[in-house]
């Protein structure tokens, strides 16, 4: 068990899309595979090929997540491109049970929805150190087309002005060299006390 006391809350992940959530997360499960867990969300999309079915995600039907959903087993759900998507409480309880650390990687009006329920996370909010960066972060992913890289950023500048407002977040890192983010990163997930977090740069550019 760990000493700090922030460790058994879930922690909340969010931040624009390409300021490398991803890659954070995913590092930290790698350099410690029994403290953390991640919460499979539910999907009414169809699964890819090579997708299991409570692993990437719950896949469910549109009237089964609805119900889901009516029963207020969700924390938070939203719709993107035709398809529902949601955290639900069961997911949640599903890592800590396993005396991991529950990490949630949210979007910013999944936040907003956070912020009603009795989840009690810590929010970490992960900053782009430049709004040129974060484009050239998405460009390099290489999963995405210019319109879709034109959308995300419009999106990214909504969830920013969403983290400027007082009390939204307990930390913000800027991600700008992955190794320093990293281990500011790290600390937050251990649920060290006293992390300083960064200051959110005016992402004007
Ligand atoms: N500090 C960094 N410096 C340079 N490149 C980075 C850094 N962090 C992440 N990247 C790169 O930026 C790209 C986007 O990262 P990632 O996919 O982790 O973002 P994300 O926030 O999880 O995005 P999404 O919300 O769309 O899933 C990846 O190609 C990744 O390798």
């Amino acid at each position: 068990m760990s000493p700090f006391p922030d460790f058994v809350r879930p922690l909340v992940v969010s931040g624009p899309s390409g300021v490398g959530k991803g890659t954070l997360i995913k590092r930290l499960f790698a350099e410690f595979p029994e403290k953390f867990g991640f919460s499979v969300s539910h999907t009414t999309r169809a699964p890819r090929t090579g997708e299991i079915n409570g692993k990437e995600y719950h896949f469910v039907s549109t009237p089964n997540f609805r119900s889901l959903l009516q029963e207020g087993g969700f924390i938070e759900h939203a719709e993107f491109s035709g398809n529902l998507y949601g955290t639900s409480k069961q997911a949640v309880r599903d890592v800590t049970q396993t005396g991991r650390r529950c990490i949630l990687d949210i979007e910013a009006q999944g936040i907003r929805q956070v912020k009603t329920t009795d989840l009690n996370p810590v929010y970490l909010f992960i900053s782009p150190p430049s709004m040129t960066i974060l484009r050239e972060r998405l460009r390099g992913r290489g999963t995405d087309t210019d319109a879709e890289i034109q959308k995300r950023l419009a999106m990214s500048l909504k969830e920013i002005e969403y983290a400027k407002e007082a009390g939204v977040h307990d930390t913000v890192i800027i991600n700008d060299d992955l190794d320093k983010a990293y281990q500011v990163f790290k600390k937050v997930a251990l649920g060290e006390e006293q992390v300083v977090g960064d200051t959110l740069p005016a992402l004007d550019d």
